[in-house]
């Protein structure tokens, strides 16, 4: 579970003081997939940032699984950060790097001293994306959705509790959404790893949430479940949340497996 206490992030100082989030309180269930929506400047992204503290909070409190992330000193955080992994808009992989070079060195990074292990586990985690057939590949030859699931994989390697996703699909095509979207609510079914979507995408949020936030002026202004969405007489405050309830949704989705399952073992089952 990711609890979220009155987190505020202030930018800057006197007449440029800005406050990007201001005193954000929300729960975020162990192995959902919560949706933070919202329009462009609301704070979605600081927010997300904030939960593995690539952004530090200037106040509040985040805690992962019961650990206050904000009071861990330097050495202390990057262990809990190989337990958050995240995924950019813009996939962020190295050019200079394959696919798998590029999982590896995210395992490199974690700890994994033996080479052998981290290719072995960079494939484990690239057939999880289905692009064992592309592990040799550099990114300029792959399309910009196999890029975000190189990304993905990359994240999945070292076994994350937690994923966060700053609009994963916002730089590909709908078809390309709609794949991407799927490896993210396959991992969450599969492996039970907690995911924190950041996106303006109405489809998206449907297509995988379980619970959704609606942020604006930096602050959460109104959350709900999306099967209550489909509740006779839930009516959502924000125009946001009105327009999600306006289309049918389709809730189909992956039976959830347990979790807490590990990577390795998942995968050879
Ligand atoms: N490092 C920074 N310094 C100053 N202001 C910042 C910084 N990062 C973000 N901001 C400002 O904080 C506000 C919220 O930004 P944020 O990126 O969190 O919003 P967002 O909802 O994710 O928007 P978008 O969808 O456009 O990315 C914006 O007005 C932005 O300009």
């Amino acid at each position: 579970m990711i609890r979220i206490e009155n987190v505020s992030t202030v930018f800057g100082t006197g007449d440029s003081r800005f406050t990007a989030v201001d005193d954000v309180s929300l729960e975020i269930p162990r192995g959902s997939i919560q949706g933070i929506i919202g329009f462009s400047g609301a704070g979605k992204s600081t927010l997300l940032r904030n939960i593995n503290l690539l952004e530090r909070p200037t106040s509040g409190r985040i805690l992962v699984d019961g650990v206050d992330v904000t009071a861990l000193d330097d050495a202390a955080l990057r262990a809990t950060r190989h337990g958050i992994g995240m995924i950019f808009q813009h996939f962020n992989l190295l050019n200079n790097r394959t696919a798998a070079q590029n999982v590896e060195l995210s395992l490199k990074f974690s700890g994994v001293k033996n080479a052998a292990e981290r290719r072995r586990r960079a494939l484990e985690a690239l057939a999880v994306v289905d692009l064992s057939d592309k592990a040799g590949a550099y990114p300029a030859k792959l399309s910009g959705g196999q890029k975000q699931r190189v990304a993905i994989a990359r994240a999945l390697a070292t076994e994350p509790k937690v994923l966060l996703c700053d609009e994963p699909t916002s730089a590909v095509d709908p078809r390309t959404t709609a794949s991407v979207l799927q490896y993210l609510s396959d991992v969450n079914a599969r492996f039970g790893i907690t995911i924190v979507v950041v996106t303006h995408e109405m489809n998206v949020i449907k297509a995988i949430a379980d619970n959704v936030a609606v942020m604006e002026d930096g602050r959460v202004v109104e959350q709900f479940a999306l099967t209550d969405l489909q509740q006779p007489g839930f009516s959502p405050a924000t125009s946001i949340g009105r327009y999600l309830i306006s289309d049918e949704i389709s809730l189909d989705r992956a039976d959830r497996k347990p979790a807490g399952r590990r990577l390795e073992g998942a995968h050879r089952a």
